[in-house]
């Protein structure tokens, strides 16, 4: 496509009138050939930009264009019309019903990057783009690019005085200003071992140590013992060591006079519905820890990606232990903190399918839901046991800070109920890796929950990647407040187009499968206070249904995610076929119970599995 069909001129907002959005995108028809003009109103931008793209423009090329004109990566881009999210990139922007003159909004999710400026002793700079989950060894990998393959162990980097060590992540330098490091090159040292009586002295003969640590040091650190060259036990006396608060879970913080300070109020406790009894210790230590934060004056941090307001809660030491995500504060609710944010007109949020407001405790059934591998509900024997799928765990809790968005009620602090997850440590997450070295299993872990849950949200982004004790990639599912919706006209998934989605599930896979069943985890959401709308619970029957029927018949993950995923926008899905075809006969029989309906599409599965066995035979 032509770059000068372009056109970026940013115009006042008050000086353009918008036509009225309408909802309903999907039933409107735009016949306009050849170029469509639109406005892009950019989330946290009072400008709104003129844009010229083409008819036979997708989605996908609209980004390109925005990337091309803005420089925002197509992968941080949503597009939204109507209040609802553009999410198949292959669909062209007039088959939305995008017309000449509407305005289409353009939500950032913004890459968690920041610019690290490294200054050396002898007076040069750089700046590294650096992503805030990034450690520090990964920052010397780069210097070492820079600098004619420095060795790693042959830097040390210093912030604010102190030498950081290399596990220790740039998002922990919490800087309200540039994060400034300045870099010592310390040069090969001499260890030397020397007796003296029944001990041995050990010293360091370094060439040059010297830079803005040597208040820590001593000035040339030459021949001196080891136990005075090495600066760490010196820093580590300088700061802080916060000792545990003894444990206050679940009861209200009031304000504290701790070492003379008044913290403020604040509240941090599981909802009432949720069984304490249940929760793996190791959430109930992050609360614990959380709250001890709180007490120590720890304050949640607003993460810089996604478009709800998520916040990492730390401990004492500043550590992420907890990610809270506020109902209030999801995306196009009244309390959502990305400036500029859109209301929904309906009570839909984002995707099809989705209540604003429902986010919350599609979290907590996320990990409900994920059954540990002996495919058993956990109950208090078993908390502690991961889930099939790997979902952290996350329940329902009320929390009060005056970090979290009010601005509705005018600042005043309210308690808000939303997902607490625990939080987990990762190095990277599935957007900005390839899937090729991801094993077979932990793919398939991922599809069985997704197409278990009719998930509308799995982005690469939603998937975060650790190692584990093996040192083997483990993916790890987050963000599934996009789950369980009532429909499946938006379930998309990153996978299905992965290699390993085609490889057929193993042996304990398909015994798992086996094991689920629709209507007990209904009865078990139930039991933990979370209810879900006949639709949605309907939309779930039918999803394990299919995964179960599809997994016996033989098919892979590939296949069965492509019948529950529409290949074209306008396209219904197999599944969504199958449904009408259900309720078609559903209607025009006497029955009236869900058995009923679930036994006229039960049949109709068969049908088509058959058709699809035949297919491969
Ligand atoms: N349990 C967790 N452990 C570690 N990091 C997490 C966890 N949950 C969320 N995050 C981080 O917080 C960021 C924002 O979270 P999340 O994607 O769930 O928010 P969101 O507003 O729902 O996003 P989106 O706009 O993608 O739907 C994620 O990109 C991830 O880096």
């Amino acid at each position: 496509m032509a770059a000068s069909a372009l056109v970026c001129n940013p115009v006042d907002v008050e000086s353009f009138t918008s036509p009225v959005v309408k909802g309903g995108f999907h039933k409107r028809t735009c016949s306009a050939e050849g170029d469509i003009q639109i406005y892009l109103a950019t989330l946290g931008s009072s400008s709104v930009l003129p844009m010229r793209v083409l008819s036979s423009d997708t989605i996908a090329s609209v980004k390109l264009r925005i990337h091309m004109c803005q420089g925002f990566f197509t992968n941080q881009q949503r597009l939204v019309y109507g209040g609802r999210e553009l999410v198949r990139d292959d669909v062209l922007i007039k088959d939305y019903g995008v017309c000449n003159g509407e305005m289409v909004h353009l939500v950032l999710r913004l890459l968690d990057v920041i610019d690290v400026n490294v200054k050396t002793v002898s007076g040069k700079e750089y700046v590294f783009k650096v992503r805030r989950n990034n450690r520090v060894r990964d920052l010397k990998q780069r210097i070492s690019e820079r600098e004619g393959g420095l060795a790693l162990d042959n830097q040390q980097l210093v912030f604010k005085g102190k030498r950081l060590q290399d596990h220790e992540r740039i998002a922990g330098l919490h800087s309200e200003e540039d994060v400034v490091i300045h870099l010592v090159v310390r040069r090969t040292a001499k260890v030397r071992s020397k007796s003296v009586g029944s001990d041995i002295e050990l010293t360091v003969t370094s060439s040059e140590l010297e830079s803005v640590i040597d208040r820590f040091v001593p000035r040339r650190a030459s021949e001196a013992p080891l136990a005075v060259a090495s600066s760490s036990s010196t820093l580590n006396s300088v700061e802080k060591t916060p000792s545990l608060p003894p444990p206050v879970y679940g009861v209200e913080g009031k304000e504290q006079v701790m070492s003379g300070v008044v913290y403020d109020h604040f509240v941090l406790e599981p909802a009432r519905d949720f069984v304490i009894s249940e929760t793996p210790d190791s959430l109930v230590n992050a609360l614990r820890g959380a709250r001890a934060g709180f007490q120590e004056g720890r304050v949640p941090v607003l993460s810089s990606e996604g478009s709800g307001g998520t916040y990492f809660l730390k401990n004492p030491e500043g550590k992420n232990v907890g990610v809270f995500k506020p109902v209030d504060e999801e995306p196009m609710a009244v309390n959502n903190p990305r400036a500029g944010s859109l209301r929904s007109a309906s009570s839909e949020g984002l995707k099809s399918g989705i209540r604003v407001g429902e986010g919350a405790m599609r979290e907590a059934a996320a990990y409900i839901l994920d059954h540990p591998a002996t495919g058993r509900i956990r109950d208090s024997t078993s908390r502690n046991e991961e889930g099939f799928a790997g979902v952290p765990p996350t329940i329902i809790a009320r929390a009060s800070h005056k970090a979290f968005n009010n601005s509705r009620e005018g600042g005043t602090r309210a308690t808000k109920v939303g997902s607490l997850q625990q939080f987990v440590e990762s190095f990277s997450n599935c957007e900005d890796m390839g899937p090729a070295k991801f094993p077979v299993n932990e793919v398939h872990k991922i599809s069985v929950l997704d197409m278990r849950l009719a998930n509308t949200d799995r982005n690469g982004g939603n998937i975060l990647v650790c190692k584990d004790d093996g040192g083997s990639f483990k993916l790890v599912p987050i963000d599934h407040g996009y789950c369980l919706p009532d429909k499946f006209e938006d379930v998309t998934f990153e996978w299905l187009y992965w290699p390993q989605a085609r490889v057929p599930f193993n042996h304990a896979t398909l015994e798992y499968i086996s094991k689920l069943e629709a209507d007990w985890d209904i009865s078990v959401l139930a039991a933990h206070g979370l209810v879900l709308r006949p639709e949605c619970a309907r939309v779930f029957r039918v999803a394990t249904m299919l995964l179960k029927k599809g997994a016996a018949s033989g098919l892979t993950p590939f296949e069965i995610g492509s019948m529950m995923s529409r290949e074209k926008f306008d396209e219904k899905s197999a599944v969504e076929i199958m449904m009408e075809e259900a309720e078609a006969e559903f209607a025009s029989s006497s029955y009236i119970s869900e058995n009923a309906f679930m036994d006229i599409l039960s049949d109709i599965m068969d049908r088509r599995m058959e058709l699809a066995d035949a297919k491969l035979t």
